[in-house]
């Protein structure tokens, strides 16, 4: 697959005024490392103005998430239709979404307002199940309606491992296995199925790979030793998010999040007595040229 280099910085404003816009619909973490507070961070530091679509409230901290409040479905509709009349969007990311019947509201509403599938907006989602401390996200039967419901409305779907094997049955050991559980991902009828390769932990690298149906790209790089990654899924997504809102392909808008993302873990802090958040804020005085990809 040819693919041209990724862009170092994505232009800021298009018109010299109104940055692109984005939607994210995902839940707040109060701790401010993952769901709507990561992305918001990476998405003003990419330049791009991100409506948000909260669809949970959760307690968390570095430590874990020890509860949540669903949002009601109407409420989570009527922010997308809200955003998506008014202000327009250029992509849109799904994070935590809790329940079948929030996943339901979102697959409408996004269906009916040209958001994934046939839409002229593209729709990456992040299938988040659990944090990376184990704590739920999402309710237990609401995973088929993730399968069925939502993954064919994705332009990319974005697990980690652990979502891999919930969604898919296929534990991820290796390259051959990580090519099978694209393969099975892409057969749900995302039209790109991205296997992010973080939770390879007896690995000394993080291979990540992009699937289409017919060719797969890997793009990788060397393990950060790092426990503060908490986040690193949503800023991945949302450079994806950002990159495809700009018009780039896929592939490029992958190679540009993935960059993304690793020069945000090497600015990674401690917070709490637990994982801090990846770091976005290096791109206040750095430049991704600074990490090797
Ligand atoms: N220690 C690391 N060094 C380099 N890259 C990493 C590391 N950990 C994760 N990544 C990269 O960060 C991105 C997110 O991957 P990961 O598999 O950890 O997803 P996730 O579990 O959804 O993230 P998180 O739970 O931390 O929010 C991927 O691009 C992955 O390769
Ligand atoms: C609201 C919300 N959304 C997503 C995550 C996943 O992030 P992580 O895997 O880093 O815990 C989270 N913990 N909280």
């Amino acid at each position: 697959m040819p693919v041209a280099p990724a862009p170092d910085l994505l232009p800021i404003a298009a018109d010299g005024q109104t940055p692109v816009r984005v939607l994210t619909i995902a839940g707040s973490d109060s701790g401010g490392g993952a769901g709507i507070q990561a992305d918001m961070r990476s998405f003003a530091l990419m330049g791009v103005h991100a409506c948000v679509a909260v669809t949970a409230v959760t307690v968390q901290n570095s430590l874990g998430v020890s509860g949540y409040q669903e949002i009601t479905p109407q409420i989570v509709s009527d922010q997308i239709r809200a955003v998506v009349g008014d202000i327009g969007i250029g992509a849109a990311k799904t994070g935590m979404l809790a329940s079948s019947a929030i996943i339901e509201a979102v697959v409408t509403t996004c269906t009916e307002s040209g958001i994934g599938g046939a839409g002229p907006i593209p729709l990456v989602v992040d299938p988040v199940c659990a944090s990376m401390h184990g704590d739920p996200l999402l309710a237990e039967d609401a995973l088929d309606d993730l399968r069925t419901r939502l993954f064919p409305l994705a332009t990319v779907v974005t697990p980690n491992l652990d979502e891999v094997r919930l969604i898919t049955g296929i534990d991820v050991v290796d390259a051959q296995s990580q090519r099978a559980a694209a393969r099975a991902l892409h057969a749900l009828g995302a039209r790109w199925a991205l296997v992010k390769g973080g939770h390879l932990r007896s690995r000394d690298h993080s291979p990540d790979l992009l699937f289409d149906g017919a060719e797969y790209l890997e793009v990788d790089h060397e393990r950060i030793d790092t426990p503060h990654d908490h986040g690193a899924g949503d800023t991945l997504a949302a450079g994806l998010t950002a990159a495809l809102a700009h018009g780039y392909s896929v592939p490029d808008a992958f190679r540009f999040a993935k960059a993304w993302v690793t020069r945000s873990l090497t600015a990674a802090y401690p917070l709490g007595g637990g994982h801090g958040p990846v770091n976005p804020l290096w791109r206040l005085t750095g430049t991704l040229a600074e990490v090797d990809r």
